[in-house]
Order: C-alpha cells, then structure tokens, then sequence
C-alpha cells in the first residue's frame, strides 16, 4: 500500500498527520427535533466531540464491472485507458485531450476558504483527501456477450473513431468473464448477445463468481476488489418472506435453485461473501432484505441504486430549487428516446417499469419538506415516458415540462430539451462510485470524550454515494434524501471533515459584518467599499485586495452601478 502524501495543509491543533493517518478532532453539530403534547415543535441543538480518523494508505483498486462489455463498462475502460495515457485525438472541431469531465473527484472543486482578501479559495476534490488515481484502477469482470472490450467499444458506438483506433488494440485483449443469464430477468432482445454464459445451477454460478474474484484478486496483485453492476436492467424480483427476507431464506433459497433469485443478487452475494463492496447501478431490486442483512452482518458496503445521470439528476435539481423557491412544481413529464442497448432492453415493459420507480421516486422527499405548498400525501403528477429508437443510439433525447404554480393562480412552465451520449454521461458516475465507494473503506469515526471509544465505520448501506444514484439505498430507518445539493452537501462537508474543516456554512459573517471590531483582532486591511459613490473606510487601514465579484461583475467594474471597493 503507497501512503499518499496530501497537497493540502490544514494548520490546526485539531489536525494530527501521521505516516498512515490522517486523524482530526470534530465538533459535530446537529440538531435534534420533538414534537411536544401540545403540538409545538421543540429543536434541541446537538454537538459531539468526535475523532475523523482517514487512513493515507491508498490501496491498489481493482475493479470488476458486470456488464463490462456493455457501453458504460467498454467507455469506462476506455476512459481509464485513454486518461492513462493522455490521449488526444483529432475531430471536426479541432484536437481532442482525454479528460474526467462529469466527475466530482476528478474535476470539480470544493470551496476550502477564502485568502486574505476575503476571495473563494476552491481545491479539486481529488485533492482533499488521499484518494484512489484513476490511473491505478485494474479492471475486469463478466459479461454475457462473449466480444472482447475493443469488438464492444466498436459495438457501443459512442467514443470518437480517432479514440477508438488508438485503444482498440489494447482493449481487444480484455476478455469478460462468462456471466450468469437469467432471460426470465432482462428483455428477451438480449437472448441473442448471451453467447458467453456460466452453465450450472445458481450456487454453483455462484460459487463461480467467487473463484473468479478470487482470481482476479490474485493474478492482478490488487489489494481491494471492488464489484459494480453496469449491467441491463432487470425486472423486479418477488421479496416475501420464505424467500429473501433474511440472509437464512436467501442462501437457503440459493442452495435451492429458486428462480426468484436473480442473477444481479447472486452477484451482490458472491461480492459480499469474498468481501468486497458491491455497488447497484440499475434501477432493479437488488437489495433484498436478506441481501442487506447479508451486508450488515459482513460489514460489506453496499450501494445503489441507478447512475442519477441526466433527465434525474436535473429533476433533483429543479425540483429542489422550485420548492424551496415556494413554488409548487404540479405536473412534471420527462420523455426521453435512445437507440442504445439499454434503450432496447427497457423497451420491454418489465424492465422499463424498474427504470420508472427510480425515475419518479426522486422528487418525494422535496415535495414532503414543504407542506406549505402541498398538502399531506399531496404530490406532483409525474409521468416518465422512455421509447427505443435505434437509428439515435447512445444520443438521448430528453425532453421535459415542469409545471408549478405561482402566486395568485399564475403558472410556470419550465420546457427542457437534452440531447447527450448517455454513455458519456454515467461513465464519470461509476469512477466516483468506485474512488468514494473506496475512500470511504479508510474513514472512520470514535468519540473524543470515551477513553475506551473504539473506531467505527460507516454502516454497510452506503448512503453517502446517493449523489450518483437515482434511488438512494439508505440504512434502515433513515431518511432519504435525492436533493442534489443536499447531497453533494454531506460528502464536501464529510471530506472537509476528514482534514479538520468545519462544515460550509456559507453564512461569509466575516464578509457581512465588521468582524475584526467584534473579534478584538488587530485591523489587517482596508476595505474600501465605495457604494453610490461615497467611501466607507473600513479598518482604518488600506490594503490592495483582489478583485471579487458581484452580481456576476468584478470589482474594477460596475456592480448595478456600484463600484466594489478595492484600492489599489
Ligand atoms: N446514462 C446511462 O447510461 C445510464 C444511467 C443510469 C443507469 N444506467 C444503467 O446502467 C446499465 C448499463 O447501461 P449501458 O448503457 O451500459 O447498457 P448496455 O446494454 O450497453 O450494457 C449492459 C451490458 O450488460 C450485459 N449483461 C446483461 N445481463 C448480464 C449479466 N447477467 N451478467 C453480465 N452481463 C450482463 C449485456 O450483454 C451488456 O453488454 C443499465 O442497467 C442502465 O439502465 C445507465
Ligand atoms: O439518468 P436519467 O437520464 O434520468 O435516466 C436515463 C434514462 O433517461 C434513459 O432512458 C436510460 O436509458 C438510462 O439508463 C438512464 O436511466
């Protein structure tokens, strides 16, 4: 294991840096809500002294994709490849670079603080804490197509050919493994890929898929095996109890051969059995209450469900913002074509009917945070429409109308149309399942107050990925939470956390009020904020401070007729 050495220094009694840890003491606050005999609501602010304790040492990943021969798992190898070798390729337009757009490890950033001039200061997020290098990630896995990763790269149809010449000869040689094919569980237009299958009963399939982790495990010299499913989407399976309701029922129901269980929760079980974490990218039913307990009692992770790419991953961002705007979104319709394979295995009723749970699931829990606007049980109508047309391929076509009601009986009516690879779009999703999925592995927490406190892990439903996914898997008895930014929210917090960062606030108090008079903290610059062309000396001293922005102008510009003060 390689100790990765952090670009950042936090500079902070509460943040201890040792060859393998990085360790910080948190203050955690919170706020706990009871609802009293007479009706009132009572809040009582909570805090707890923790300890974050993030382990340095980033491990060799290994990554096997079910489904790897299928557009998401041949772009996502060949993304792997292409970043590797910084590829660049001629189009139309001019010379290509290989790069992780799409990603939040890769390339987005998280505000950190601001400098002396009181200017945002951001850092990749790649760079907060040690994490995985997409570089260093091996992959294989299993497909029930039996064409190499270059053929299926070709097949896809979604990377530049320029790309595609420059990767085909390497990824030719990659083989997915035979895989489990249950035509009861996917659409039967995908009988005539499944030429590369694992014969035998379903514990025997499954015994299989563990001697292939192990294999995978010890011919590749990888320290962690991670298992991703990017493979079609299945139908829902039964869950009662006798069946899959504990993890007694489900191995009992394994060793049995009932056709109920399918292919995708044979492959969670072998995953979590060889211990390795196994993350759900379609929408189907996976996670069956025995499989979870599976997870729980191995102290697996496991995560899901459905790559939150495009027409949801918007919906969660819209509809967020119009009801926490007060305005009450009343019919929502996404309509999206596509061409690609996954368009074709939807086509078939069964299939698509899981991908419209995780598709109208989303938007509940913003319509239930404010019942100002809806009443109880009140909801949007939603309707999701998806149809197969091959000539677009992986292009899909998204259309959708948000109607929401404004004051006074007024409407708004939002009209979006989306046209994107939709490959190109979840393939960034999968690389930060993988890297936090990972990340997540080598963080731990104890209380700061209990001399005899033990370490403590994240609890195996891995919710803290719900930012990529269309459907969050939570733990039992928690909340779920689809709003984006809520999202994106805990995992920039959790990362600040782990370097010994308070959570951010954006309240910018320093920014709005005279803090150095009330901080008894020496006057260190001038601002000069000239407003309506008078001066207010701040501080009592000058300083040349940067530019900073407002209302989308600099300050050596006008603000709606405001100057912002610099002097220089
Ligand atoms: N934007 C997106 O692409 C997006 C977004 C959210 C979710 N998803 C989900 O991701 C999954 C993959 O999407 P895709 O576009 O790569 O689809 P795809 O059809 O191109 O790839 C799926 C692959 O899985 C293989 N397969 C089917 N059953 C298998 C099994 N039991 N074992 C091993 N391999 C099996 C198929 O042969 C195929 O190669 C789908 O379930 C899709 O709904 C995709
Ligand atoms: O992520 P998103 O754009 O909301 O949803 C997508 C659907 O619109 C698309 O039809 C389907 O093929 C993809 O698997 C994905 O689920």
């Amino acid at each position: 294991m390689k100790v990765d050495t952090a670009t950042l220094e936090v500079i902070s009694p509460k943040v201890q840096i040792s060859e393998n840890y990085i360790e910080t003491d948190y203050e955690y606050q919170t706020s706990h809500v009871k609802r009293s005999a007479n009706g009132k609501i009572q809040v009582h602010p909570e805090s707890a002294a923790l300890k974050i304790r993030t382990d340095r040492r980033v491990p060799k990943l290994g990554l096997m994709l079910v489904g790897w021969g299928g557009n998401n798992g041949s772009t996502l190898t060949a993304a792997l490849e292409a970043n590797r070798r910084q590829l660049q390729w001629r189009k139309r337009t001019g010379i290509q670079k290989a790069n992780w757009f799409g990603s939040i490890t890769q390339a987005s950033t998280v505000l950190i603080g601001s400098d002396e001039d009181g200017k945002d200061v951001h850092l990749p997020m790649k760079d907060l804490v040690p994490m995985v290098n997409p570089d260093d990630i091996v992959v294989d896995g299993w497909d029930i197509s039996s064409a190499n990763i270059g053929d299926a790269m070709q097949r896809a149809q979604v990377l530049d050919v320029e790309l595609q010449d420059q990767l085909y000869k390497h990824l030719s040689t990659l083989q997915p493994r035979p895989s489990i094919y249950d035509p009861d569980f996917i659409a039967a237009n995908q009988s005539e890929r499944a030429d590369n299958l694992i014969k035998g009963t379903k514990f025997e399939q499954y015994e299989q898929l563990r001697r292939d982790i192990r294999d995978f495990k010890q011919k590749s010299g990888v320290d962690t095996v991670l298992v991703l499913w990017t493979a079609n989407t299945e139908r829902f399976c039964d869950v009662k109890e006798g069946l899959n309701s504990t993890i007694a029922e489900l191995e009992a129901s394994l060793k049995a051969n009932k056709a109920e269980i399918s292919p995708s929760t044979i492959f969670a079980m072998a995953s979590i059995d060889e211990g390795c974490t196994y993350i759900n990218g379609s929408p189907q039913n996976t996670f069956v209450p025995g499989l979870v307990e599976l997870a729980e009692h191995k102290s697996v992770f496991i995560a899901g469900d459905d790559f939150k790419s495009g027409q949801t991953k918007l919906k969660s961002v819209l509809v967020d913002f119009l009801v926490s705007a007060g305005i009450k979104p009343v019919s929502i319709v996404s309509y999206n074509h596509l061409g690609n394979n996954d368009g074709k295995n939807l086509s078939a009723p069964q299939q698509f009917r899981s991908k419209e749970i995780s598709k109208s699931n989303v938007v509940d829990d913003m319509v239930e945070s404010n019942d100002v606007l809806y009443k109880p049980n009140e909801h949007p109508d939603h309707v999701v429409v998806i149809k197969y047309v091959p000539y677009v391929g992986d292009s899909k076509r998204a259309m959708d109308e948000y109607t929401s009601e404004i004051m006074m009986g007024g409407h708004n009516t939002l009209v979006i149309h989306n046209t994107c690879e939709d490959s190109l779009l979840a393939t960034p999703l999968i690389l930060d399942l993988v890297i936090l999925g990972e990340l997540c592995s080598r963080i731990q927490i104890k209380s700061n107050e209990r001399a005899d406190a033990l370490w403590v892990s994240f609890k195996p439903v891995l919710s803290l990925l719900s930012y990529l996914c269309k459907a969050p898997l939570v733990p039992r008895g928690t909340q779920v939470v689809n709003s984006l930014f809520r999202q994106r929210s805990a995992i920039e917090n959790i990362l600040r956390g782990c370097i010994g960062l308070p959570p951010n606030s954006h309240m910018m108090l320093e920014q709005r009020f005279d803090f150095a008079s009330i901080t008894n903290e020496p006057p260190t610059k001038k601002l000069k904020s000239v407003s309506n062309g008078c001066a207010t000396e701040l501080n009592g001293k000058s300083a040349k401070v940067s530019a900073v922005a407002s209302n989308g102008h600099y300050a050596n510009g006008n603000a709606n007729g405001h100057t912002n003060g610099l002097t220089h």
